[in-house]
């Protein structure tokens, strides 16, 4: 992305944002509520178009490409896609369906390589044994699994998750953060960005961490270099002290300010 902005009337949403992902990364996006965190992997998904400047996916460049050749290439999981999941549909459809880009089983054939694919990435994510249940049954957490594996299924050059660990409990955040840290970690996963809100949740194994702050980038780079108090507590506005345990994974919480002496 090259000066993206992102404009609706009078707000902005994205302000002039400059980012690039290569494909052996793994970002994690993080900010405060309306910092334009799902804005900016709408445009990575080429689901809306920027404003201004340029944004360049998958070497093609948005405004100048066919969306509906592009957005096969991108697994995406949200909010708004579980959404137009079905209710009635079968776990193992909600995922094999994906590979004609649709949703809802019908119509489609489907041969045995892609029955195949469905089942290992259901292995992989922990879900095989929901195949014959319908989505609608599913637990939040569950639901979560068999979205990842649905995006996973086209075998896409990128894949962006937004959110994925909303509404989890603890047991169901600590198996997606191990999931997606085992799908991080795999050198065959392709390029990753992940957004959460709560630095608990940044699987050990993603390289790369983006902070935005009013539709503006605080801070982007290597995760190590790019995690740090100082860059938190701007983003939030607020002191934050920051742990970061032997494992890879952070913890964050409010720091007392101190009072000067004298
Ligand atoms: N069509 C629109 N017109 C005006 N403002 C909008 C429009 N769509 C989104 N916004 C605003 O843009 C800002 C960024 O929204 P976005 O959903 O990208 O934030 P976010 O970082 O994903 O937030 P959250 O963490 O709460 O999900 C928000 O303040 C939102 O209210």
């Amino acid at each position: 992305m090259a000066d993206v902005s992102v404009r609706r009337g009078q707000a902005t949403l994205l302000d002039r944002v400059t980012w690039s992902v290569d494909e052996a990364d793994r970002w994690i996006v993080l900010g405060p509520n309306g910092a334009g965190k799902t804005t900016l992997v709408q445009v990575c998904g080429a689901q809306i178009h920027p404003s201004g400047g340029v944004a360049g996916i998958l070497g093609e460049v948005l405004g100048t490409t066919d969306v509906f050749e592009l957005r096969p290439r991108i697994g995406l999981t949200s909010a708004a896609v579980a959404e137009r999941i079905p209710r009635e549909e079968k776990v193992g459809d909600v995922v094999i369906s994906a590979s004609y880009a649709v949703l809802g089983r019908w119509r489609e054939h489907y041969d045995e390589l892609d029955h195949e694919r469905a089942h290992t990435l259901l292995v992989e994510v922990g879900a095989d044994h929901l195949v014959e249940r319908t989505f609608g049954t599913l637990s939040e957490g569950e639901r979560k699994r068999v979205q990842i594996a649905r995006a996973l299924m086209t075998d896409p050059e990128l894949l962006i998750m937004d959110e994925p660990a909303a509404g989890l409990d603890l047991g169901g955040r600590e198996d997606l953060v191990s999931t997606l840290s085992n799908l991080a970690r795999d050198d065959t996963s392709p390029a990753t960005v992940l957004v959460s809100h709560h630095v608990e949740e940044i699987p050990p194994g993603f390289t790369h961490a983006l902070m935005l702050r009013n539709g503006q980038v605080v801070a982007a780079g290597p995760i190590r270099e790019v995690m740090t108090a100082e860059a938190l507590s701007e983003t939030y506005q607020m002191p934050l002290i920051l742990q970061i345990h032997p494992d890879g994974r952070y913890a964050a919480r409010r720091g007392v300010r101190r009072h000067q002496r004298g």
